[in-house]
């Protein structure tokens, strides 16, 4: 569905994307994780067509993301909803700009609105910033997207409205919908997504959860107490590591975060 081979961008010094490659299914939720600034926002506007990769090229259905862009629905990072409307004309107002019909927009927006629990006849601009983001998911799916994009989607959010969200888009991923989202929450990862890139500018490492967690499962993780420092030592190797320092150490298996840790900063 998503094909993208050695894409380069860089806004002039500062490279964001460095030779990244990848392939994603159809019906598949992938998920990009990386600390500040590790070019994820980067990488999703090449996916939806608003920055043009300097080197490598991306295709979604064998398109450019521009031509495809119709298939396609954003919810970008940061971004705001249109003042002065309520919830309804919001998500209706999206729906037809993206070429539905009145009669359609009305209908699709009003199962959103029951879906995402939003008050129809609510203005925009009254919503706290959690119904705001259910808003903005609301309006970029009314369209039927067969492939929806979500920049850190519930940052800032409480936790129910957050759950609300992701119940959504798991319904979202089961109705066949293909999602790539960014986010800095590993649980959130965790418990969406069929897949993760880890990166940092370029990838550093991909795969089921599952399998990242078994591909690190031989490793152990020595945090010298007196100054927090960290050591990634291998079981067979263990012994011999201990009994070489002269520090004192706790020693615990990896967890998710200690292997993203330990993956974005090498
Ligand atoms: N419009 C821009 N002009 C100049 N530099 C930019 C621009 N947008 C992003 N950058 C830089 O490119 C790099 C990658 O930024 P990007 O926003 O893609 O990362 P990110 O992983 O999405 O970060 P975050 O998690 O903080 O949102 C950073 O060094 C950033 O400062």
């Amino acid at each position: 569905m998503i094909v993208a081979k050695n894409v380069w961008k860089s806004y002039g010094k500062i490279i964001a994307n460095e030779d990244i490659s990848f392939e994603i299914d159809e019906g598949e939720f992938v998920t990009f994780l990386g600390p500040n600034g590790g070019g994820k926002t980067t990488l999703m506007r090449q996916i939806y067509g608003e920055l043009y990769p300097d080197k490598g090229e991306i295709k979604i259905m064998g398109m450019s993301p521009q031509k495809a862009i119709k298939y396609i629905g954003v919810v970008p990072q940061e971004s705001r909803p249109l003042t002065d409307l309520t919830v309804e004309e919001h998500i209706k107002l999206l729906g037809i700009l993206k070429g539905l019909s009145r009669r359609e927009a009305k209908i699709k927006s009003n199962e959103l609105i029951q879906k995402l629990k939003l008050e129809p006849k609510k203005r925009v601009d009254d919503l706290s910033g959690g119904n705001k983001r259910k808003v903005l998911i609301a309006s970029a799916v009314i369209s039927n997207p067969k492939l929806l994009i979500l920049d850190e989607p519930t940052v800032g959010l409480d936790p129910e409205i957050r759950r609300e969200v992701w119940d959504y888009l798991k319904e979202l991923k089961k109705d066949g919908t293909t999602i790539i989202m960014t986010t800095h929450y590993l649980d959130e990862a965790e418990e969406l997504s069929d897949r993760v890139y880890f990166m940092n500018k370029r990838i550093l490492i991909s795969g089921k959860i599952g399998e990242i967690r078994e591909r690190f499962s031989n490793y152990y993780e020595v945090v010298n107490i007196e100054n927090g420092e960290r050591y990634y030592v291998k079981e067979d190797e263990i012994k011999k590591f201990l009994n070489s320092v002269n520090f004192r150490f706790e020693v615990k298996l990896p967890s998710l975060e200690d292997i993203y840790m330990k993956v974005i900063s090498q």
